[in-house]
């Protein structure tokens, strides 16, 4: 990868896309869409230079910030998608390059590990130092830990704090639609349902993160711990409030999957 090309880092969750635009080794802008319909991925496919991709996927407040000279063609798009039907409507394009998990130099990987938990582990470790334990607020809430051989320690999977509101309310008759963007901690023993909603989820995810914190400090004491994902600074809030210690030692860091992907395509 010459320090002048432009490519861009695509990344399919389960909620969305998430995107992200480099320079050579520098990353210059990132974004998120929702997730695309074929008929666009078409209309990208013919694509010749940057200013001709459609705004479902260069919104324009990305667009404005005049990320490239006019003309420009076309980047290569590296993918990794843990959603296999993104992946099938994307790999024909003929700009995308399907990232895999043989592709990782990470050790002790199992055959179904979500390529989105390797790249984010390995960019953090590349990035902050193994051994190195990776938190993912994302549609689910991952934890992904690797030791200091840059091998695969393993980790655990849970519904994320959105998906935790949304399961209870499908699968029950009588519990509401929540909005979870609420700045304080609820009240531990509520009265109302909304309230006892929140604090069931809130306060054991909580639980959650710091056991899994403390067990991984144990094993490593001076290792470090990075947070990503959608519910990252909501999720850190709540974590100032209830366990601040914790807090303070978690690095945030939105963009740990871009920079897994640096460290693959840099030798491309
Ligand atoms: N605009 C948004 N769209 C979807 N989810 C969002 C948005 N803003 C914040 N979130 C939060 O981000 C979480 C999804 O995290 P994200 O890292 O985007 O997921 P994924 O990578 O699994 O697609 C959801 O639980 C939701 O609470
Ligand atoms: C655990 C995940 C669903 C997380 O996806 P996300 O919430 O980031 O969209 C994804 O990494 C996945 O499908 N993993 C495969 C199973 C595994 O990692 O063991
Ligand atoms: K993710």
């Amino acid at each position: 990868m010459k320090p002048q090309n432009l490519w861009l880092a695509l990344e399919i969750g389960n909620s969305r896309l998430h995107w992200g635009l480099f320079t050579g080794e520098t990353l210059t802008h990132t974004w998120d869409t929702e997730h695309i319909s074929e008929s666009i991925i078409q209309k990208l496919a013919q694509c010749q230079t940057l200013d001709d991709v459609p705004p479902e996927i260069l919104p324009g407040h990305v667009r404005n910030r005049q990320i490239a000279p006019e003309k420009t063609p076309h980047p290569p798009i590296f993918l990794a998608s843990v959603v296999p039907d993104q992946t099938a409507i994307w790999q024909n394009h003929p700009h995308v390059r399907v990232i895999t998990l043989e592709q990782i130099p990470l050790l002790n990987m199992y055959p179904t590990l979500g390529i989105d938990r390797a790249l984010a582990l390995w960019g953090a470790g590349k990035k902050f130092g193994f051994p190195i334990l990776v938190i993912d607020a994302g549609t689910a809430l991952t934890f992904t830990g690797a030791d200091a051989n840059e091998s695969l320690l393993g980790g655990a999977i849970l519904p994320g704090l959105a998906l935790q509101f949304t399961t209870l309310r499908q699968k029950t008759a009588q519990l509401p639609d929540l909005e979870i963007e609420i700045i304080y901690l609820p009240p531990r023993f509520a009265l109302n349902t909304p309230e006892a909603i929140q604090s069931g989820i809130i306060y054991t995810l909580l639980a959650g993160i710091q056991d899994f914190c403390v067990s991984w400090w144990r094993l490593f004491p001076d290792a470090k711990i990075v947070i990503k994902g959608g519910d990252r600074l909501l999720l850190l809030k709540y974590l100032q409030f209830k366990f601040p210690d914790i807090a303070a030692r978690l690095i945030v860091e939105a963009n740990l999957i871009f920079w897994g992907m640096l460290e693959i395509v840099r030798f491309f």
